[in-house]
């Protein structure tokens, strides 16, 4: 696991912004973690920290205008349409919604089909590698008649993760891959992500506004706030000793089972708020 297979070096994301002379709106200042092959690194922070911008530059969705972003060394950040699509064989995506992101009119064996007929693999091959496919996820080879919509939640995204995995991809950005779904769902979804990475040592890039569930399933965590990275290190480094204030204030307000650690922490929580605010209103803030 030395040789990195991601490598996002002091990224910055520019969006334009409309109106005469508006400044572009700066997402990402500077943005650098990378990935090793078959890990799983969980970004975590809140809702308009970057994460998925992130995610969305590495797979050339957003308009990075400053660093690069390597994939096994090469600069993959301004890639042309042709090059991308390549790429996609490499690098696929898992979004949150599992309710848009299918294709309605189109049956599971369609879906998962299509991938592999832009890469020409032969009909009869496909059609065994759909079924392969679901038997991946735990889906039953009668599922591939069926349309969406006659699936559950937790089922329509085990067909978005076959149809991301059709094409044995070495990295998956997963964008909130369970945060439409409920929570024992969640845990089982989660369950089969980490069966497939121990299967095929695919590496995940696991966005997440859950705390819970990106140290569930990361090798190690970044902490995003306000478009750059305050944390980052192994899993258990971040959760025992956060550094940065905002990542103290995550933690102590994630939930955790044990009732007296919980009062515990909410007590913690108060005392650093205070804390915090006292600073401010020193500071003038
Ligand atoms: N296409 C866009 N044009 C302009 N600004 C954008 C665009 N996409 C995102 N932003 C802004 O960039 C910032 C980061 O958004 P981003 O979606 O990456 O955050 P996030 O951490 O993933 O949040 P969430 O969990 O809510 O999706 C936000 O302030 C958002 O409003």
């Amino acid at each position: 696991m030395s040789e990195l297979l991601l490598d996002a070096d002091e990224v910055v994301v520019d969006y334009p912004v409309k109106g005469f002379r508006k400044e572009p709106f700066r997402a990402l200042k500077g943005v650098s973690l990378d990935i090793r092959p078959g890990e799983t690194v969980g970004l975590v922070g809140e809702s308009g920290s970057g994460k998925t911008t992130l995610g969305r530059a590495v797979l050339g969705l957003a308009p990075v205008t400053g660093g690069a972003i390597r994939y096994k060394g090469r600069d993959i950040s301004r890639l042309g349409r042709k090059d991308r699509r390549a790429l996609s064989s490499e690098i696929q995506v898992v979004f949150q919604d599992p309710y848009t992101s299918l294709n309605p009119s189109l049956t599971i064996e369609q879906i998962l089909v299509e991938p592999l007929t832009v890469r020409k693999v032969p009909a009869k091959e496909a059609s065994k590698r759909v079924r392969d496919l679901l038997d991946q996820v735990g889906l039953p080879a009668s599922a591939a008649g069926r349309l969406p919509r006659e699936f559950s939640g937790g089922q329509r995204q085990r067909i978005a993760i076959a149809r991301a995995l059709a094409l044995e991809p070495r990295l998956i950005v997963c964008d909130e891959p369970v945060s439409a779904l409920d929570l024992s769902t969640q845990a089982r979804v989660l369950d089969l992500f980490k069966d497939i990475q121990d299967r095929t040592g695919v590496a995940y890039l696991f966005v997440s506004h859950d705390l819970a569930v990106v140290r569930h399933l990361s090798h190690r965590v970044a902490v995003m706030y306000h478009g750059e990275i305050v944390e980052w290190g192994s899993g258990d480094q971040v959760t025992a000793h956060p550094e940065h204030p905002y990542t103290q204030r995550l933690f102590l307000a994630a939930p955790v089972p044990d009732p007296d650690r919980q009062e515990q922490r909410r007590a913690d929580r108060e005392r650093l708020l205070a804390a915090h605010a006292e600073q401010n209103l020193q500071a003038g803030v």
